[in-house]
Formats: C-alpha cells, sequence, structure tokens
C-alpha cells in the first residue's frame, strides 16, 4: 500500500474548506406514542479541505453513518447546518437535493447490494449521466474513462454485477460515484466486505483518484490500519460528540482523548509479541483510568 503524502494536510487547512459542518444536531424519532426522539449526533463540527480524506473512526453506533448521511441529505438535520463550498446544504428540497448529488456522492459497505444486479455494468455508468442530460456519445465516452480510472477491462460494460468479485464490484461502485466528478465522495466503510488484500487494492485506488481528480472524501470506518492508512486527518466519534480530531499519524499512535487510546488498544494486531505488549499497555491503562 501507498502512503498517503503529508503535504495534503498542510494545503487542504490553507485553503477555505469544501466542506462545513457547523454544530450538527440529528434526532431521529422514536416510534411509540409520544416517546422523545433520541438524539444521534450532538453538535458535531468539522471541515473538510478540497481533495483532503477526513477519516472519521468511532465505536459502533456513534453516529458515523448518521453523519455521513446527513451530509449527503439523507438525515434529518434539527440544529446546526452543513454548508458545502459556503452554500447551505442541510435540509434541502428534493429538488435542490438531487443537483447536491452532483458534488456530493457516496461509496456504500456492501458491494454484493449497491449495484442493481438486474443492469449492466454499461447501464450502471451510463444512467446517471444520461438523467441529467449528457448524450449518449459523451456517457459512453466518460464510461470508457471511468472504467479505465479504475482498471476494470472496457468489455466491462456488457457484463452484470454478478460477473464480478468483490473487489472488481466495488471498483464499479466507485466508477460510479465518480461519473458526474464530485468534489467529496462519503465513503461509508468501502473496504470492510473485502479481504485483506483487496482492501489494499482498493485503497490505492482511492488515494490513486484522489491524486488525478482532487476529490475530498468523508471515510468512515471502524479500522485505525485502514485510516491510517488512507487519511491526512482523523476525526473522532463517541456517543455523537466528536472527541478528538487531528493529523492521521499523531490521532493513530498518540492520542490525546482517553477514549481514543481505549479505541486504539482495543484494535487487533497480529504479531503475538506485539499482542502481548498490546495486553500489557490495556492492563496500564485500565490501572491509570481506574486511579482517576
Ligand atoms: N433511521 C434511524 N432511526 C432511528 N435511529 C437510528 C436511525 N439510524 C440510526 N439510528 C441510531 O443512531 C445511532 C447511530 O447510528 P449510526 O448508524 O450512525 O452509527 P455508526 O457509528 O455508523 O455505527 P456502525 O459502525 O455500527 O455502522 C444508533 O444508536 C442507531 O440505532
Amino acid at each position: 500500500m501507498s502512503a498517503q503524502p503529508m503535504s495534503a494536510e498542510s494545503t487542504s487547512t490553507v485553503s477555505a474548506p469544501l466542506l462545513t459542518v457547523d454544530r450538527l444536531v440529528v434526532d431521529y424519532p422514536v416510534t411509540g406514542w409520544r416517546r422523545p426522539p433520541v438524539r444521534v449526533l450532538k453538535g458535531i463540527s468539522l471541515e473538510i479541505g478540497a481533495g483532503e480524506t477526513l477519516g472519521l473512526v468511532g465505536e459502533s453506533g456513534s453516529g458515523k453513518t448518521t453523519l455521513g448521511r446527513a451530509i449527503l441529505g439523507l438525515a434529518p438535520v434539527t440544529g446546526g447546518e452543513i454548508r458545502l463550498g459556503g452554500r447551505v446544504v442541510s435540509n434541502l428540497g428534493r429538488r435542490e437535493r438531487r443537483a447536491l448529488s452532483r458534488d456530493v456522492q457516496v461509496v456504500f459497505q456492501d458491494p454484493y447490494t449497491s449495484l442493481n444486479p438486474a443492469m449492466t455494468v454499461g447501464d450502471i455508468l451510463t444512467e446517471p449521466l444520461l438523467v441529467t442530460g449528457s448524450s449518449r456519445s459523451d456517457a459512453q465516452r466518460r464510461v470508457r474513462e471511468l472504467l479505465d480510472q479504475v482498471h476494470l477491462p472496457a468489455d466491462a460494460v456488457s457484463r452484470l454485477p454478478r460477473e464480478f468479485s468483490g473487489g472488481q464490484r466495488q471498483r464499479i461502485a466507485i466508477a460510479r460515484a465518480l461519473t458526474r466528478d464530485p468534489k467529496l465522495v462519503v465513503c461509508d466503510e468501502p473496504v470492510s466486505a473485502l479481504d485483506l488484500s483487496t482492501q489494499a487494492r482498493v485503497l490505492d485506488l482511492f488515494i490513486e483518484i484522489q491524486e488525478r481528480t482532487g476529490v475530498a472524501y468523508l471515510f468512515v470506518t471502524h479500522d485505525l490500519s485502514v485510516v491510517r492508512h488512507i487519511s491526512h486527518r482523523v476525526a473522532v466519534m463517541y456517543r455523537g460528540e466528536l472527541v478528538e480530531t487531528g493529523d492521521a499519524a499523531a490521532v493513530t499512535t498518540a492520542p490525546d482523548h482517553p477514549y481514543t487510546r481505549r479505541l486504539l488498544l482495543a484494535a487487533p494486531v497480529p504479531d503475538p509479541r506485539r499482542q502481548a505488549e498490546r495486553r500489557a499497555e490495556r492492563h496500564r491503562f485500565a490501572a491509570a483510568q481506574a486511579a482517576g
């Protein structure tokens, strides 16, 4: 796996942010008579620069997917706002949200369910272009370009998703997200359904595409080694709040917040010697926590 260039951190923070999430609150209604809504995001603020990858980690249920959905306009925003290139994009109407989809796209976790099994890869990739007014020949040209970018053969256009492996399907999903040159792609656990060597190749593809196109990623994952590899900066969520944000290398090796340290100590390590060290670190950490 190639390492993410550190220079992007400085460029992204100097330029105006592409995405600003400002004190974002999301409440979900709870079924049942007179039950109050549940607050899932409790005032989240973060920024993503053009061409930057912000890794978003946190335990299950901490609100990572909800934050991604809110940015895509798919979760109800109760308070605060989301701005893209300075324009408020939270709580848009349906038509404006469709326009937003040009700039913000998504790649989901499961490449087996996120592609329409009845459509050929060619149709999956041309559809977003045709519905937004491209001519068929322009759309076909763009699809050839996209397949080349994600390293799939040109004859993939006439095949169905089931004829591809998990990694190849995720390449198709990435190509679909890129059809209209988005500024930001929300990547929701996009490699966690893949085996380790396929994960590495797909992560490298994300990086390669970013270097070529300047797209920014919000990269949601529970895997700290993935986040360390792909991100310029990392934000850590805990129970609906951001508890730590910083440079990827710093947060994933010397975190400030006790929750991030716990997350780091809970991450699996393949080396048995390192496992023993990690166990000892966990005991020391627990003892220090107990001592206050
Ligand atoms: N549509 C919904 N209606 C009600 N509650 C929801 C809805 N979607 C998510 N939640 C709740 O919001 C909280 C955060 O969920 P979310 O999926 O954002 O967490 P997550 O950090 O992405 O978890 P995971 O890593 O398991 O995917 C959870 O308690 C979940 O049950």
